[in-house]
């Protein structure tokens, strides 16, 4: 008997001996003592056994052959030479002089689920073990087999902290345990893994990277992206490291040791961390390729050092609030591919980058850049996608072949832009705007719907830096609407192929235009004779004032088209879906695991500042009147942008859709129960709604009839002070690293949907509030003492979170720190592949 007998028990009961042919025959013995490491391939063949024992689905009987087999009940793990069936899949042997021994189990891909059994760690030489891409729960086991060489548990959902024995094995060199739900720090012990060359961690829980890890001289390859690791990057000096991938994480501090003490580094990823500092000024990297520092809180220059990088192919500064210049030594980049400064604060002109013959994306969009665009640049044949939107160009565009990516709408808002190629007339040019469909507003508009849209378009259309526009561009660039055979040819005539979904008053389908944007065709359901012509006049001239209400937070609607027939609005197609894609079935159980606090917390974030926009930040107020999941749209790089903005409204008030109620469960009490006009308080309502849904993964309107979510909510916290019992599940494992930040979110969606609408705070309150819940130190250390100016004090809104969750849970009151500029984008490109309505339209 052996501290492991229970499970020898299950196993076969009989001692085994070769036949000829290499099979184990039973003897009637006890077989296996597995009291240390095994020795035979009989005792390794009792491990499977009890490893397949673990297995609780096999869909695909990968282990039907794991078993005793023949007249003899043989039990031979390893396959025969020639053998193509009946034999234990996935599992190799190596002879070790007389004897053949277990030495690898692949058995990834598998859709296995089960837990990993403990007595993996008797297999004495198995080397290679890869269950990755299987449904694997529970812990990774304390003794694993200290002959491995290459670990791969990835892709599972093994739940525990990182064993600390992982120290013990000293042969490892490649760990690859990425996206389970693995907690805790990473263990010191991990310093002893001399070998280890491969270590990929990234898509867990983590917290804590060990000063350690620099004791491991083999480190290639680090990638320990998409977790919650706080502090500062503790890495110093590893002289084979050649990537490190450290994304998404709440990393702060300075960075530049590791740009000048790795000589081998060629790879560094350190996009959306929390890293303010400024880009170091020396760089000693020669072999750099690639860096991405996007979505972090970058200051200072972007210094002339990177253009002394002799390989540098791929740099992407975006997303931070870098100023000054853009370096002229960026023309010494003689392999550079891709370059993306995009929402900084850069000013000067535009690199002089044409003679770069390898550039494949330049993106400097939504800075202060000047100067005029040159047309060797714009015509260099390997570009791919240029954007040098909302900046302050001038002159003209230079001619040039429009191709997927470089086009008109590389252009976009700079005001003092001109030329054919942008469809806009240059002063003193005799050219008219010929071809393409500028929105010809009729003669017959009155003055008044042209000042209204003049206004609406001054007032909402805002530059990522807010700055004003004249109106001298106002009417080139509203070039809209589009004919019904435009859309029709875009949808291919709304074929069903193209269809995306349906809701209450329209039909989207997906389409091409043609310069190949793809766009979202949101066909209205309005029969001909619906309307008659003079409102059909008006309903188009509502349509064009939605489409020129444009900030980054929003959808864009690229165009519309009013005729008889066909009555749609054009719109930026957003590949991640509905925000109820994300959320609820038919879903996809990858993107269902990684749309986690992170994501759900930016999104919260994005949809607040897209309100303050509407809200706030135009001229003239604008109510949303429909906020709700299906309205919030995720970008290819999962950014969520507000859509629909005024559509209900708008055909309400042409008395259209009537009938189509608003959503139940979004709309505030008092407009619900009343005919009164859409408020800015009655969206702060649906948003609160919505926070509450992504914190809870509960529908409002999956609740009982006359149930409330707030109140469930509420009534839920205060009898058992504590977040379990309202948290969505898939949110669970991130509750211990999270948990005050999800309190005081959660805070904040109660105060969002209080009852009393004079009660609500006003957006730009709460996005202060998400933003500085965001920034706070995990562990509630105060900030500064910057005040919010705000209808209350913040200590009075601090006390009023805490009055809504009382949990137990210690929220720090501090005062909210001014929100940074540039929030974060968050990009998951895993998620960005994922089509929502391929399975959608299943
Ligand atoms: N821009 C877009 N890109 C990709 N998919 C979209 C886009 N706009 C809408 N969709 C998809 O089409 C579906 C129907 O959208 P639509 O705006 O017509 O209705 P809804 O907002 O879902 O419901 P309701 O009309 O009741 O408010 C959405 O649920 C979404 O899945």
């Amino acid at each position: 008997a052996t501290a492991c007998s229970d499970h020898v028990e299950t196993a076969a009961g009989a001692a085994i001996s070769f036949n000829e042919f290499g099979f184990a025959e039973s003897t009637g013995r006890r077989l296996l003592a597995v009291n240390g490491s095994t020795r035979t391939l009989m005792e390794d063949a009792e491990v499977l056994l009890e490893i397949k024992r673990r297995i609780t689905a096999d869909p695909d009987n990968t282990t039907f052959w794991w078993k005793r087999q023949g007249k003899n009940q043989a039990l031979n793990p390893c396959k025969m030479k020639n053998a193509t069936k009946q034999y234990w899949v996935g599992i190799d042997c190596t002879d070790f002089g007389t004897e053949r021994r277990v030495t690898s189990i692949d058995l990834s891909n598998k859709n296995l689920a089960g837990t990993l059994s403990p007595l993996l760690g008797k297999l004495s030489k198995l080397k290679q073990l890869n269950l990755s891409n299987n449904l694997f729960t529970g812990p990774i086991p304390t003794e694993l087999p200290t002959a491995l060489e290459t670990l791969d548990l990835a892709n599972n959902q093994l739940e525990s902290l990182v064993p600390a024995s992982f120290g013990d094995l000293q042969n490892l060199t490649s760990l690859n345990v990425a996206n389970n739900r693995l907690t805790g720090s990473i263990p010191v012990s991990f310093g002893s893994l001399k070998l280890l060359s491969t270590l990929n961690m990234s898509g867990n829980n983590l917290t804590e990277i060990p000063l350690e890890l620099n004791s491991c001289p083999r480190l290639s390859v680090v990638d320990l992206s998409r977790n919650g690791i706080q502090g500062i990057i503790p890495f110093q000096y590893l002289e084979n490291l050649t990537t490190l991938h450290l994304r998404d994480n709440r990393l702060q501090g300075n960075f530049s040791v590791l740009l000048n003490t790795f000589p081998q580094l060629q790879d560094l990823d350190l996009s959306n961390n929390e890293l303010n500092e400024s880009i170091p000024a020396t760089m000693s990297t020669s072999l750099i390729q690639r860096i991405d520092l996007s979505g972090n809180r970058l200051t200072g220059s972007l210094p002339d050092v990177v253009g002394y990088l002799p390989l540098l192919h791929e740099l992407d500064v975006s997303g931070n609030g870098l100023s000054g210049v853009l370096p002229t030594t960026l023309t010494l980049l003689t392999s550079l591919t891709t370059f993306n400064a995009s929402h900084n604060d850069f000013d000067g002109i535009l690199p002089l980058l044409a003679g770069i013959q390898s550039l494949r994306v330049f993106d400097a969009s939504f800075n202060n850049l000047t100067g005029a665009v040159l047309k060797d640049f714009v015509n260099l044949s390997t570009l791919v996608y240029l954007n040098v939107s909302y900046n302050n160009l001038s002159g003209e565009v230079p001619s040039f072949v429009e191709r997927d990516g470089v086009n008109r709408n590389s252009f976009l808002q700079n005001i003092a832009l001109c030329g054919e190629s942008i469809n806009k007339v240059c002063a003193g040019s005799s050219k008219s705007n010929s071809t393409r469909t500028i929105v010809s507003i009729s003669v017959g508009s009155s003055v008044a719907f042209l000042a209204v849209v003049v206004i609406m378009y001054l007032c909402c259309r805002r530059h990522y830096g807010g700055k004003a526009r004249s109106s001298a561009s106002v009417s080139a660039e509203l070039d809209v609407k589009l004919t019904p055979e435009e859309v029709r040819g875009a949808t291919q005539n709304f074929n069903n192929r193209n269809y995306v979904g349906v809701g209450s008053m329209s039909t989207v389908y997906r389409g091409v235009l043609p310069d190949a944007t793809v766009v979202a065709v949101k066909r209205l359901g309005i029969q001909p004779g619906e309307v008659n012509e003079p409102g059909e006049k008006v309903l188009g001239e509502g349509l064009a004032n939605l489409a020129q209400v444009r900030d980054w937070t929003l959808v864009k609607v690229v165009g519309y088209c009013c005729s008889p027939d066909v009555k749609a609005l054009v719109i930026e197609y957003m590949p991640n879906g509905t925000l109820n894609n994300l959320m609820y079935p038919p879903r996809d159980a990858q993107v269902v695991r990684e749309f986690n606090w992170t994501h759900r917390f930016n999104a919260a974030i994005a949809v607040a500042q897209g309100l303050k926009y509407l809200h706030h930040d135009c001229r003239t107020s604008t109510v949303h009147g429909d906020l709700k999941p299906s309205n919030i749209l995720f970008s290819a790089f999962m950014e969520a942008r507000i859509a629909d903005f005024g559509v209900k409204r708008l055909l309400a008030s042409h008395g259209l859709g009537v009938g189509a109620s608003l959503t139940s469960g979004y709309t505030a009490p008092e407009l619900a129960s009343s005919a009164q006009e859409a408020t800015i308080k009655g969206d702060v309502y649906s948003f609160g709604i919505i926070i509450l849904e992504l914190i809870s993964g509960r529908s409002p309107q999956s609740l009982e009839v006359g149930q409330r979510l707030p109140q469930w909510i509420r009534a839920t916290i205060s009898n058992s002070k504590s977040l379990h019992n309202v948290l969505d599940p898939i949110l669970m494992s991130e509750l211990r690293v999270q948990q005050q930040r999800m309190a005081m979110v959660l805070g904040v969606a109660l105060l969002c949907t209080r009852d009393d609408p004079q009660e609500r705070p006003y957006i730009p309150e709460v996005l202060k509030m998400l933003n500085h819940i965001k920034t706070r130190p995990q562990d509630g250390s105060r900030r500064g003492s910057r005040r919010l100016r705000s209808s209350r004090s913040t200590q009075q809104r601090n006390q009023e979170i805490r009055q809504e969750v009382p949990l137990g849970i210690e929220i720090t009151p501090s005062p909210p720190a001014t929100p940074s500029s540039t929030p974060p984008l968050p990009t998951n490109p895993s998620l960005s592949h994922w089509t929502p309505n391929s399975a959608e339209n299943r």
